[in-house]
């Protein structure tokens, strides 16, 4: 049968939109043709008129919460929200209920992805057992089950030791090890960033150090171990100081970013409402444009949504009590293509490639390109209609987003993985 793609927007080496059909079969792109030539075929039409037809978007650390937390998300509800913000592989941490940290859980959620998701889903497995810190978990097992990473998200390794061992033998078996970045001993009782809204509203902050103390400590671990080792949630200039004297001092390092905190900082957060409240928190308006810098030369390479669904009734507990996290799939393209790209900030091919081919880059994965005999994950982008955000809408069970009413462009219409169109605005 087929796919063809009539008058697609595409991005050209040169990163310049040129007119073009893109022609696929089974699950791979079979040509990339000039937009005026006819194609004689019976195949499935797309017309893509004044639309960018990029590579599907890959988002290296998002949370599906099953199995555990189907309340609040499911493999089914994740992908579809997924895919609705334009992202064809997404990869999942393992701080679910029980935690991926056996090779029996990996193979739960691949034979979920593949029996429910409607995206790639690419696990990560906890470095430590149930993430207490204590244990290693058995790495060559869950490698072999299918994670492709190692990670304890939701919480720092608190050991150095730890840390270590894990690095060593992740860095033994050629895989990655990715660290959310916290010190726990800086951070107890805290909801907010340590600083103006912390203060206005008399609440404990989250210091930056708590952050950076881990990637000062991590990059000296990477630099003696040689493991490839990825930071999460980079949201400090401090961290970013670490990660970019380490790059430069040739540590196998790299870092992702968050739309919210190239867009927010704490003096945005209108009052105690916990659709504000993610970990790491909003920053300073320092650290926000430290970020934008970062990603801009290449300090950190990717974005990330870090999507974090939580029910509204947990998120009605208040700043203090709720649980840190935001949804992030279908607001991230528009957000950076609105604000940064529409604005003349950044041009879009430097977007689309944080959001593709870098992810592709940094994990080893053979996704992200929109070459003849590339896998035909795509993604149709409207760059022109104005419409805002209302999380009414969402495919996701979540509905905590702090960008409600946002007046953005950039939203996804189509999406295809594997050859098959998974979600379509219509
Ligand atoms: N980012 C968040 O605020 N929350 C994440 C955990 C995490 O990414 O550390 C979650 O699982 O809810
Ligand atoms: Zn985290
Ligand atoms: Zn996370």
């Amino acid at each position: 049968m087929g796919l063809i793609i009539k008058n697609a927007s595409v991005l050209n080496a040169a990163g310049e939109l040129e007119l073009k059909t893109i022609t696929i079969e089974d699950n791979r792109i079979t040509g990339i043709i000039d937009a005026k030539s006819t194609v004689e075929s019976n195949a499935e039409v797309i017309d893509a008129e004044g639309k960018l037809v990029a590579p599907g978007f890959i988002d290296m650390h998002v949370h599906l919460r099953e199995p555990g937390f189907e309340h609040k998300e499911t493999i089914a509800t994740g992908t579809q929200s997924a895919a609705k913000g334009g992202f064809t592989t997404i990869a999942c941490m393992p701080n679910t209920r029980p935690v991926i940290d056996t090779a029996d859980t990996v193979k739960l959620v691949l034979d979920k992805a593949e029996s429910e998701g409607i995206v790639r889903v690419l696990p990560y497995a906890a470095i430590t057992k149930n993430e207490l810190g204590r244990e290693l978990t058995d790495f060559a097992s869950l490698k072999e089950a299918g994670a492709i990473g190692f990670t304890d998200d939701g919480v720092g390794v608190q050991n150095a030791q730890m840390m270590k061992d894990a690095m060593t033998l992740a860095a033994s078996m050629d895989m990655p090890v990715i660290a959310h970045c916290e010190d726990e001993s800086l951070v107890v009782g805290a909801a907010v960033n340590e600083g103006t809204f912390a203060t206005k509203h008399g609440l404990k902050g989250i210091p930056n150090e708590s952050e950076a103390i881990h990637v000062g400590r991590d990059v000296l671990l990477a630099e003696a171990t040689g493991v490839h080792y990825h930071v999460c949630h980079v949201s400090t200039e401090q961290s970013i100081r670490l990660i970019r004297q380490a790059k430069q001092f040739g540590v196998k390092v790299t870092a992702e970013v968050c739309p919210h905190h190239l867009l927010l900082s704490e003096e945005d957060i209108p009052g105690l409402d916990a659709n504000w409240k993610m970990n790491p928190p909003l920053r300073s308006p320092r650290d926000v444009q430290a970020c934008i810098e970062a990603l801009e030369d290449g300090t950190i390479d990717i974005v990330v949504t870090d999507h974090a669904p939580h029910s509204a009734e947990e998120k009605a507990r208040g700043m203090q009590l709720a649980p840190f996290g935001i949804v992030g799939f279908e607001t991230a393209f528009p957000l950076l293509y609105t604000k940064f790209v529409a604005t003349g900030k950044w041009t879009l091919d430097f977007l689309v490639k944080r959001m593709t081919s870098d992810p592709a880059r940094v994990f080893g994965l053979e996704q992200g390109k929109l070459e003849v005999g590339a896998l035909a994950d795509l993604t149709i982008v409207d760059l022109e209609t104005e419409q805002a955000v209302n999380p009414e809408t969402f495919l996701s069970k979540g509905r905590n987003t702090p960008f409600t009413d946002w007046n953005l462009k950039g939203w996804p219409t189509a999406t295809i993985v594997n050859g098959q169109l998974v979600w379509s605005a219509k």
